[in-house]
């Protein structure tokens, strides 16, 4: 089998998977990172009433002649209003937020006006309308607020509280079960026998599947026997939406997952031009997802954060037009090793330097050292037929702020 560019595989895997389809209502505080299911339009005008920006004194403009003395007729303070009707040249004293007295338009801070006996004297003329907020100047009734398929923010939740909305409509979360397998793993935690090493790969998977707001089957650590890994994709085919794993689909003797993947449901596609990250196969299992990652951890993490995550945000109910991945120009301080074939995700750190992006290589670029992908800020995005990369030529980087750490 040939390996597919990186771009095709990801679109080969987005023509199949359609957004989730159930929902549930939940309350804000519960809402953060669910996709929306539906538009939300406001009900109410934002804000609901005219009001002052700043404190100090409500007038009507064409009566604020500067150093005339205006007499206060009464104070306006936020969750207070002013009541009744405001003789012609007075003024009212007025807070942050209050409601505008009837009649008067326009608000004087109170630093440009001096105290005089029971009023004030204006420093200035103020513009009419002037340090006043308009009813509805935010959100007009009717107005779309949030669109369908939009993640939820922080920032989105204090939105939909302003509107007055309690509760949102979201896609139902992705279930996604992770196993790791090999003899070699051992659990964190416990001490290390001779040709051993920690399993990590669950828990970074675990991290990043959380970060997309998935519910994990953890399906552990399993040893290399087809009969328990074949146990463990079956559990996930019935339980789950997707089934992650890692290890087990490169061509080594014990590389079982890959092998009862072809017997148990379909492959869809194994190998992608991509380094790290080469044998990653994609496939089903009735209605259950299959993503296979390679086990070494910087390639396992790569997949994850390039074929997979676009894919889980497609399922979750994102619009296909948010899903793909914003590479930003920079310029490469060092010369980088390339090889025409796969596309590279080098790990990398990128800051701003006279005016432009600039980046450079972090730690060793082998695909078994997470410590250097630890110490970084993107990934170097090198395309396929690219050749070594020169200092100062021009390369693409992605961000980690796009990825899933
Ligand atoms: N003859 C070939 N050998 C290899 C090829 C190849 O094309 N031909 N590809 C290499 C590449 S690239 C990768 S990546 C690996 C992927 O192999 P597998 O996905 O089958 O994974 P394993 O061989 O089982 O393990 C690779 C490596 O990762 C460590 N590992 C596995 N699971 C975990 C875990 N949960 N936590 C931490 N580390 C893990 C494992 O011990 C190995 O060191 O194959 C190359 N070989
Ligand atoms: O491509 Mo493997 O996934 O580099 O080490």
């Amino acid at each position: 089998m040939s390996m597919m560019p990186v771009q095709d595989a990801i679109d080969v895997m987005l023509s199949q998977v359609s957004p989730l389809v159930a929902t549930e209502h939940l309350g804000l505080a519960a809402a953060l990172g669910r996709v929306l299911a539906s538009d939300i339009r406001a009900e109410v005008t934002v804000p609901a009433f005219d009001n002052s920006a700043m404190d100090g004194y409500a007038l009507r403009a064409v009566e604020a002649v500067p150093g005339n003395t205006l007499p206060l007729a009464g104070t306006a303070l936020a969750g207070h209003a002013f009541e009744g009707a405001v003789p012609a040249n007075n003024c009212v004293r007025i807070t942050t937020g209050a409601v505008l007295p009837e009649g008067l338009d326009t608000v004087v801070m109170q630093e440009q006006v001096e105290q005089a006996g029971q009023g004030i004297r204006l420093l200035h003329a103020p513009k009419p309308g002037e340090h006043v907020r308009k009813a509805g100047e935010d959100i007009a009734p009717g107005q779309l607020v949030l669109s369908k398929g939009q993640r939820l923010s922080a920032v989105d939740l204090g939105l939909l509280a302003s509107i007055g909305q309690a509760e949102v409509t979201v896609h139902r979360q992705i279930k996604a079960a992770v196993f790791s397998t090999g003899d070699e793993l051992i659990a964190p935690g416990q001490p290390l026998p001779a040709g051993h090493l920690y399993d990590s790969n669950r828990v970074v998977l675990t991290a990043m599947l959380k970060r997309l707001d998935c519910d994990v089957l953890d399906l552990g650590l399993l040893p290399d026997k087809p009969e328990a890994i074949r146990q463990a994709i079956l559990q996930a085919s019935d339980e789950a939406d997707v089934l992650i794993t890692s290890a087990g689909v490169s061509v080594g003797d014990a590389d079982y997952t890959r092998q009862l993947l072809s017997e148990l449901g379909d492959i869809g596609f194994w190998k992608v031009a991509m380094k790290p990250g080469k044998p990653f196969a994609f496939g089903s299992l009735g209605t259950c997802w299959f993503f296979g990652l390679p086990g070494n951890p910087v390639a396992a993490v790569a997949t994850m954060d390039v074929l997979v995550q676009p894919v889980l945000r497609r399922l979750a109910g994102e619009p296909m037009a948010m899903l793909r991945q914003q590479p930003l120009a920079a310029v490469s301080a060092e010369t980088l090793r390339k090889t025409p074939g796969r596309a590279d995700f080098q790990r990398g750190f990128y800051q701003q330097l006279d005016g432009q992006l600039q980046v450079k290589p972090v730690g060793r670029q082998s695909s078994a050292v997470l410590s250097g992908a630890a110490k970084a800020n993107c990934y170097i995005a090198l395309e396929q037929e690219r050749g070594p990369v020169a200092a100062g030529e021009k390369v693409h980087i992605l961000p980690f702020y796009q990825m899933l750490r």
